[in-house]
């Protein structure tokens, strides 16, 4: 299988997890979008009766053109479960995520969702974070001073651009910054450090978040059980 019928995989066994009544977190990115598929099917051809809160303007476009009712976040007062991709993901089953520029709200529907899935295809398990850039969305005013300062501070930045010459914009019209790290072995001494930049909105490592993890394999989707 190659890695786009591994991603098939792992969105069409993700929404084995997804049951009726629930309101449900969709993630953004190309695994994902398998997993947004699967879930129409389900909703047309089994009736399921669900509300989804997506993490993307796109995703939740996705979701509507397939039948997906879509609720803004402040409509609902809890998530029940989310289901999003990742970037990597480290043998402590921490998280980088923001490849799709979309983690800021990835993150603020993750902490508001009871449990959290992850899909992915087995490329993205690692044993230590850092080698895929871990993004960064930054407010625009100011944004050269913040990338200096990270640059000083040896994080290897740099902006995320179009292939014309443009920032790639985010869902809320922030910039993204890419550290290169290389690897990364302190990522909560990381996460804080960043946290504490004035114009970084927020960073992509996502700690102590996800609950399941199912991996697309060669022999068929694995189902990881990272924390309760
Ligand atoms: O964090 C994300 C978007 O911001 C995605 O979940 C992540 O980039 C994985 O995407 P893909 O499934 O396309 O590899």
């Amino acid at each position: 299988m190659d890695q786009n019928a591994l991603k098939a995989l792992v969105g069409q066994e993700a929404v084995k997890y997804v049951k009726d009544g629930m309101i449900l977190g969709i993630g953004t990115g190309s695994t994902v979008r398998y997993m947004i598929d699967a879930l129409g099917k389900r909703v047309k051809e089994e009736g399921l009766s669900i509300v989804g809160v997506a993490t993307s303007d796109r995703s939740a476009k996705q979701a509507e053109s397939l039948g997906i009712t879509i609720k803004q976040l402040d409509e609902v007062d809890h998530l029940d479960l989310t289901i999003d991709g990742a970037d990597e993901i480290d043998d402590n089953f921490q998280g980088i995520k923001g490849g799709g520029a979309a983690h800021l709200w990835e993150k603020i529907v993750a902490i508001n969702s009871t449990k959290n899935m992850w899909i992915v295809d087995e490329s993205k398990m690692v044993h230590h974070l850092g080698k895929f850039p871990l993004p960064l969305e930054v407010i625009p005013f100011g944004s050269s001073h913040v990338l200096e300062k990270l640059d000083k501070m040896d994080l290897h930045p740099s902006f995320r651009m179009n292939e014309d010459g443009s920032h790639v914009l985010t869902d809320s019209k922030n910039y993204i910054i890419d550290l290169h790290l290389g690897r990364i072995d302190h990522p909560h001494d990381l996460a804080n450090t960043l946290n504490g930049i004035v114009g970084v909105v927020e960073h992509g490592l996502f700690l102590d978040t996800v609950n399941t993890v199912i991996v697309g394999r060669q022999d068929g989707p694995e189902v990881l059980n990272a924390r309760d």
